[in-house]
């Protein structure tokens, strides 16, 4: 027999404006299932952290409901804060103090004490490989030191539901690597349920089971990572002509292309040539041979799996890129996410 469990956070059409007219939430549904890693991706703006401020309880919504570990945020706080743990965007950790004081003031707060205390704070900094630095002063550790004593703090009293609010911005490449087998392996053996914010598709595509694109204060599409990327047809090929078309040679190649079987989507811009193709492989000969039948020489070929950055642009209408007006500080696109 088969027993259905609650969602672990379920949130129904939330709202929320902020003071002078901004609406960070224009009806946001997410739906995360226990045990499993749910990916909320969007640029700067789009609501992520309003949305986790709500489920954590940190913010009330203009209108909507939610329910994390099954109880209502609104009418049970207090029994969501002890059924959670959050890593905020920005550290909660002393910077005075060791990693070991704010765990054990972290483990106080929340009612730990005696061996208990004692035990889990090690389990813990044993286990962030912090056992080495736990005697030095917070302030003095490294980026990846920092986030994962933050990831520690947030699991000191065995929480059900954890949420990540950009757990690997600012980390170098070695420390976002290390982070992400750390969340890996918190999901995998733990059975713990993550819900995690971020702006890089390739951390979405490879932590996430599901994954929601948020695009100006609502979810614009869900899915698997798989699936979101399987809705792009097969292949994107690029060529690059040695020499720009005009308007007439535009027409002739679109046309010359289109009637070869398995191509899609046909597009020539100047010297570039984009086509969807079903085995992109396959497609480059018949291609390069069209190409020369029409005496049009080419400089460059590429194929190119879909990536999650075609997904936001067929989805939001516009470029992950261009969506992130704020800050492209370390975002990743199109090359990440393949
Ligand atoms: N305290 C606040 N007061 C006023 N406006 C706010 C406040 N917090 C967020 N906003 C605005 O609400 C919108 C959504 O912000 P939010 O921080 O939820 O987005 P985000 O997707 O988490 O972005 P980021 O990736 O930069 O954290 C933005 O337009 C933001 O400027």
């Amino acid at each position: 027999m088969t027993t259905t469990r609650a969602p672990a956070v379920e949130a129904r059409q939330l709202i929320k404006t902020y003071a002078g007219d901004v609406t960070a939430l224009r009806g946001m549904d997410v739906t995360v299932e226990p045990g499993t890693v749910f990916g909320l991706l969007g640029p700067n703006g789009a609501g992520k952290s309003t949305t986790v401020k709500i489920l954590t309880t940190l913010a009330r919504p203009d209108s909507g409901s939610a329910t994390v570990a099954g109880h209502d945020v609104l009418r049970h706080p207090d029994r969501v804060r002890r059924a959670i743990g959050v890593v905020a965007q920005s550290s909660g950790a002393d910077p005075v103090a060791t990693g070991h004081e704010n765990l054990q003031l972290q483990g106080r707060l929340y009612g730990l004490k005696g061996a208990d205390l004692s035990r889990r704070v090690a389990e813990l900094l044993d286990r962030f490989n912090l056992a080495d630095a736990a005697k030095r002063p917070v302030k003095g550790y490294s980026g990846g030191m920092r986030r994962r004593l933050d990831v520690a703090l947030g699991l000191v009293h065995r929480p059900e539901v954890l949420f990540l609010d950009e757990p690997t911005t600012g980390l170098d490449p070695e420390a976002r690597t290390a982070m992400w087998d750390e969340i890996d392996r918190l999901a995998g053996e733990e059975g713990l349920t993550i819900l995690l914010t971020t702006h890089y598709l390739d951390e979405a595509d490879r932590l996430a089971e599901r994954i929601a694109i948020v695009d100006r204060g609502r979810v614009v599409v869900e899915g698997t990572p798989d699936a979101l990327k399987g809705e792009l047809r097969g292949d994107a090929v690029h060529l690059e002509l040695s020499q720009a078309v005009g308007e007439a040679g535009r027409t002739l190649l679109e046309g010359a292309i289109g009637r070869l079987t398995g191509l899609h989507e046909v597009l020539v811009d100047g010297r570039r040539v984009s086509v969807r193709a079903d085995d992109g492989a396959a497609a480059v000969p018949a291609l390069l041979g069209a190409l020369d039948r029409a005496g049009v020489g080419v400089a460059a070929a590429t194929v190119a799996r879909p990536s999650l950055d075609d997904v936001y642009l067929r989805y939001a209408g516009r470029r992950y890129s261009e969506a992130d007006t704020q800050s492209t500080d370390g975002l990743v696109l199109a090359g990440g996410a393949r």
